[in-house]
């Protein structure tokens, strides 16, 4: 024990025992919703999913995965991976980014925080670039918070503003995108009355431009880079609203994967690419999607990409996005303190650790689980392993993704009994889900459904134990509905395709021959949701959770 009291011994469960092998199954957007026909989990065939459902009541239940539940603001909000594996692995509810960046802006106290002191250096003589996922999803970024940042951010002096705007479609409905151009054009048009210099100066959609995740395609960040800072893109506009009405034009084009574009002036001069003395602040408050940018704009060295230019500016982000990285260095909010984790305790009590997932769901696994921290606890008692993703793709055509892969890891790790959590997730349903494509979308679940398969074979096997959970919903509900549950209509008759994820539960079921007799859910959490997952986990490897963690949902009776 430390100094200061504490300690990372776990004490003892008093019934359960130590030594399973469990392995812990994340389906990534794989919610609980009424059967019908845009319910991809119902239609596909699951026959793993649909065994632990209806084997053992005692054992299935479902946890909310959205909202209040998952530290977000209302809710309003719908689940996403960052909060639910931050539940999932924390084993406790904090205040998300989300809701942080709407406290401190509320207050004020985003002002006088370190990093707008930082860029605020710059507003004499340079120019402010704000750089994000222009929509109201909520998930990575939202529209009311860019607004407040950008009337705020004038008013403590900055004199030429520079939006650099990325399509999004995937948290929010395809083709919202030109209304949300057209809001933030109202609001910059407000700001030149006042005598701000501000516009927006480039753009694209999410998946195209800057938004890769876990270095899956550089390139991504690259197309953002040359279009944000270089002030080159293969599409030139005069005006925003006009680029995305343009670009939506060609076959198949939505919001989501819009080419890049940069707004150029009268003489076909772009108007605001970023220069020595700029300041640059990225405003998403969700990391994932940011750190390759924050790399690219930080790292002095920095060879993923030939930078061209690497302008010497002051740069904050919304929210520190890497806890173990400290990327950025300057940060406008403080980033949720998601401290002494599930995985962190485990592996100081002797818990050997391996994760496994393909790279576009990799960090979740670790990064998010662990609180937003890059990197191994305990490198000896853990290993993570990157499946590489496909990518340059959209994942419709190759709904089963890496699944089979995943599980085969997952697998082979059980059965190397080298470990004694064997954590992966299993990405197609969420993944395949935001590409609206309801055929491939059951492919996909079913693919995931095989993995399950797979890995609950493999704990038979050993005698383990599996719990087997999701981070939030998408598969389970593909249309958008009006208050009373009904598919909407567009104008042409056809349904609202929800790319998005859902408020909707999910599951968690625990079993296998491992699993003590007399386990069950207790029946006096009923409103349990993500967070109470890591204290259950704790104590199937025969520990009791730390007192101020989230309760555990099982109990043993004795039988
Ligand atoms: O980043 C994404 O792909 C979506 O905005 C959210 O999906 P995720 O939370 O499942 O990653
Ligand atoms: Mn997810
Ligand atoms: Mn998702």
């Amino acid at each position: 024990m430390g100094s200061s009291g504490f300690s990372w011994k776990l004490n003892d469960h008093p019934k359960l025992p130590k030594g399973k092998i469990i392995a812990v199954v994340v389906l990534d957007g794989w919610g609980e919703a009424n059967p019908n026909q845009y319910n991809c989990i119902h239609v596909a065939e699951t026959p793993a999913m649909d065994s632990l459902k209806k084997g053992a009541p005692e054992k299935w239940r479902l946890v909310k995965a959205h909202g209040k539940a998952v530290g977000l603001p209302t809710d309003d909000d719908m689940g996403n991976s960052e909060v639910g594996h931050n539940a999932l692995g924390a084993g406790r509810i904090f205040a998300q980014g989300a809701k942080l960046v709407d406290l401190a802006l509320a207050s004020g106290k985003i002002y006088e925080g370190e990093g707008f002191k930082y860029i605020k250096e710059s507003f004499e003589t340079g120019t402010l670039h704000l750089i994000g996922l222009l929509s109201d999803g909520g998930v990575h970024s939202r529209l009311d918070q860019l607004q407040l940042l950008l009337k705020g951010a004038s008013e403590h002096g900055a004199k030429r503003i520079r939006v650099h705007v990325l399509t999004d479609g995937r948290d929010v409905l395809d083709g919202t995108s030109i209304g949300f151009v057209e809001t933030l054009e109202n609001d910059l048009a407000k700001l030149r009355e006042k005598g701000v210099d501000a516009q927006i100066a480039s753009g694209g959609g999410r998946m195209q431009v800057t938004m890769d995740r876990y270095e899956n395609d550089w390139d991504v960040v690259k197309r953002g880079w040359d279009a944000q800072v270089l002030g080159e893109a293969p599409h030139k506009f005069k005006s925003a609203v006009e680029a995305v009405k343009k670009l939506r034009e060609a076959p198949n084009a939505n919001d989501q994967y819009l080419p890049p574009f940069v707004i150029v002036d009268d003489n076909g001069k772009p108007v605001g690419p970023i220069v020595d003395g700029d300041a640059v602040v990225t405003f998403n408050f969700r990391a994932d999607r940011m750190v390759m940018l924050a790399k690219a704009l930080e790292y002095e060295d920095f060879d993923k990409f030939d930078r061209v230019r690497f302008p010497k500016i002051r740069y904050s982000g919304m929210l520190q996005y890497d806890g173990e990285l400290k990327l950025p260095s300057h940060y406008l909010v403080s980033p949720p303190e998601i401290d002494r984790t599930s995985g962190e305790y485990l592996v100081h009590n002797g818990v050997r650790t391996f994760a496994c997932s393909e790279t576009v769901k990799f960090g979740h696994v670790t990064f998010f689980w662990n609180g937003n921290r890059s990197g191994y606890f305990k490198q000896e008692m853990e290993e993570y392993v990157e499946i590489p993703s496909d990518f340059g793709i959209t994942f419709n055509v190759e709904p089963k993704m890496k699944a089979l892969e995943i599980a085969e890891k997952a697998r082979d790790a059980i059965l190397s009994r080298k470990f004694d959590q064997v954590r992966v997730n299993l990405p197609n349903s969420d993944m395949v889900g935001h590409t609206g494509d309801i055929e491939a979308t059951i492919v996909a679940c079913k693919a995931a459904d095989d993995a399950v398969k797979m890995i609950l074979d493999t704990i038979e096997q050993v005698g383990g134990i599996y719990v087997v959970t999701a981070d939030h919903g998408n598969a389970e509900d593909m249309v958008k509905r009006n208050k009373k549950g009904e598919p909407l209509l567009d104008k042409n008759g056809n349904i609202q395709i929800l790319t998005s994820h859902t408020l909707q539960p999910v599951p968690v079921a625990i079993g296998g021959p491992g699993l003590a007799p007399g386990v069950r859910f207790r029946e006096d959490v009923p409103d349990g949701g993500l967070a109470n997952v890591a204290a259950t986990v704790m104590n199937l490897h025969g520990f009791e959770a730390p007192a101020d963690y989230e309760s555990t949902l099982i109990e043993v009776v004795d039988n």
